[in-house]
């Protein structure tokens, strides 16, 4: 998959089939609120294995009922690419299996 950056309207135009997703800086980021800290937890492992399939991690933060994520490809200097996005759609997918909003 390719590390090449993605400009701001690219990436704001792909955004758009993430709901919850924006781009701030330059990173993509989501939270999501979960019905419990447990599942909030558990989340956060199921997006760990993600993350270690896809060889591509997030900056990620468990709250008391939120897992919030942070991420852009630090082998593309730190910019938005088609991997932070593949992660995006992966988490996406898998969240609401977990109660996730
Ligand atoms: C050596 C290892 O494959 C690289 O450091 C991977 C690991 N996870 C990564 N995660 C992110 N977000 N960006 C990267 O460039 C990256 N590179």
């Amino acid at each position: 998959m390719s590390a090449e950056p993605l400009s701001r309207a690219e990436t704001e135009h792909r955004l758009e089939a993430l709901p919850g997703w924006a781009l701030e800086g330059d990173r993509i980021t989501r939270t999501f609120r979960l019905p419990s800290h447990f599942a909030a937890a558990a989340l956060t492992v199921h997006i760990a294995r993600i993350q270690e399939e896809l060889n591509h991690h997030s900056d990620l933060t468990l709250g008391y009922n939120t897992v919030a994520l942070s991420v852009h490809t630090h082998d593309a200097g730190g910019a938005v690419t088609e991997k932070d996005l593949e992660l995006a759609a992966r988490v996406a997918a898998a969240a609401p299996a977990h109660g996730a909003e």
